[in-house]
């Protein structure tokens, strides 16, 4: 039989296009045969299915047609030759590979392109983002183990490339040898089309099938542009049945990816897909805080609350507006205020506040207190009375363009001094009082949400 197959082989590649033959036919070596079938051996799961789903009733025919009876066809994985198991880069010692591959990697090398700042110590995992933040950090600890491909999608501006860089500098803090190669999918891209200018295809190609680690940012590019996903596809084989780790990330979840090639989209699809959601208003102000800290800004907690409830997710946002606080404030020496923060965001932050009326606000208060409406705009000394009249005052002052008259003409009639006498009394308890600024953060989150 195994001559049967040899031959059926031969009169397959007739039909099919070099390529194509090359890629999936080739490989598939004979296996074992009783009268009526034929076991098949192939070299990765990757070729089986695709083999199963396009060319397994090709090869039936061409295989009955010769041995002139109808005869099953089986696919089974080849038997690695090696011990097949994961390389952990964590050992330089098990490494295999080129004969550079002890070498220290060099200015120049693809891992030069990992952003040095985006490590898991500076990323914030919040709910939204903790599945992709674990994966990427078993992916990191042991890689082209479990989780391999890796493929992490969420919107912009979440944090993926911060996190497929983490993976990186991880990988290479734990063993500089290792070679790891970030590239966006443009930038591959980019390159091939210069390399098969200058006919530099198989120095392209060497150079990414020799890495220990390939991460590609924004693989949705690749959509539509099929000879950088074709030597894309190549690569991908290459490193993973070399045992390498391969990580990616996209703005979608592989199927929704338009027009990438089915047999990429399975390929990723075999791994881990880790999303990264929108991150709450808590995480945000958690990685507010952070990259302050990170940026030397003094950012009080009132401005990190004022910039998490803004209506974006986009970390690289919120990111570029508290930059541009923080050169606001050492440009004119001052200190990042409330104020200061609502005046030079004013055009970027959809500010919600506008929303808030005077009215609202006073019912809103009022509720939380349990007092009536007319005891909030009444002239009593009641201490149940005064603090809530006085936080509902605060508030309209902060979230809402009432003026001083304004407001006092909403709370009851009364003169603007009594207004702002009451605005200075609550700025100065502030300070002091912990448990009456979280209520008034409570009270000031609840009327934006
Ligand atoms: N959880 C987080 N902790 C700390 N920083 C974060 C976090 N999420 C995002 N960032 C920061 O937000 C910025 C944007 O993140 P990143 O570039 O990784 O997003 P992205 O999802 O790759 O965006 P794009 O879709 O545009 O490629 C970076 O500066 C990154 O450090």
């Amino acid at each position: 039989m195994e001559k049967v197959w040899l031959e059926a082989q031969g009169n397959i590649e007739k039909v099919l296009t070099p390529q194509t033959f090359n890629t999936w036919i080739r490989p598939i070596r004979f296996g074992s045969a009783t009268s009526s079938s034929l076991i098949l051996e192939v070299p990765n799961k990757f070729i089986k299915e695709w083999v199963t789903e396009k060319y397994l009733a090709m090869i039936q025919e061409a295989v009955s047609a010769l041995a002139e009876t109808p005869c099953q066809i089986e696919f089974r994985l080849e038997e690695k030759t090696g011990d097949g198991k994961a390389v952990d880069l964590a050992q330089p010692g098990e490494k295999s590979g080129s004969p550079t591959g002890r070498e220290k990697t060099r200015p120049g090398d693809p891992t030069s392109n990992l952003n040095p700042k985006y490590t898991f110590e500076t990323f914030v995992c919040g709910s939204s983002n903790q599945f992709a933040h674990a994966a990427s950090q078993a992916v990191a600890n042991k890689p082209a183990s479990n989780y391999n491909p890796l493929f992490i999608y969420g919107g912009v501006g979440l944090g993926k490339t911060h996190l497929l860089c983490a993976i990186g500098n991880q990988i290479h803090a734990k063993n500089g040898k290792a070679r790891v190669c970030y590239y966006t999918s443009e930038k591959f891209m980019n390159e091939m089309i210069n390399c098969i200018r200058y006919k530099k295809m198989d120095e392209f190609r060497n150079k990414f099938r020799k890495m220990d680690v390939l991460l590609i940012d924004d693989i949705q590019f690749m959509a539509g542009k099929e000879a950088t996903q074709e030597e894309f596809f190549h690569t991908f084989n290459s490193l993973y049945e070399s045992h390498k780790q391969i990580v990616v990330t996209s703005d979608k979840f592989p199927k929704d990816i338009p027009q990438l090639e089915e047999r990429l989209r399975s390929r990723f699809e075999w791994g881990l897909i880790a999303d990264i959601q929108p991150p709450d208003i808590e995480t945000k102000v958690a990685i507010l805080k952070k990259k302050a800290e990170l940026n030397a800004i003094t950012l009080p907690d009132d401005v990190a609350m004022f910039l998490g409830s803004s209506s974006t997710s986009n970390v690289r946002e919120l990111e570029g507006m508290l930059i541009r606080l923080g050169a606001f404030a050492s440009l004119t020496g001052n200190e990042v205020t409330l104020t200061m923060a609502r005046e030079v965001l004013k055009d970027i932050i959809v500010d919600k506040s506008r929303d808030v009326t005077v009215e609202m606000i006073q019912k809103y208060v009022a509720d939380h207190f349990r007092i009536k409406l007319a005891e909030m705009k009444s002239d009593k000394r009641l201490k149940t009375l005064v603090v809530p009249r006085q936080i509902a005052i605060y508030l309209c002052r902060e979230l809402t363009k009432a003026s001083y008259p304004e407001i006092g003409e909403k709370f009851g009639g009364k003169d603007h001094s009594t207004i702002i006498y009451s605005m200075k009394k609550m700025e100065r308890q502030l300070t002091q009082d912990l448990e009456l600024k979280t209520t008034i953060e409570n009270l000031r989150r609840g009327l934006l949400s």
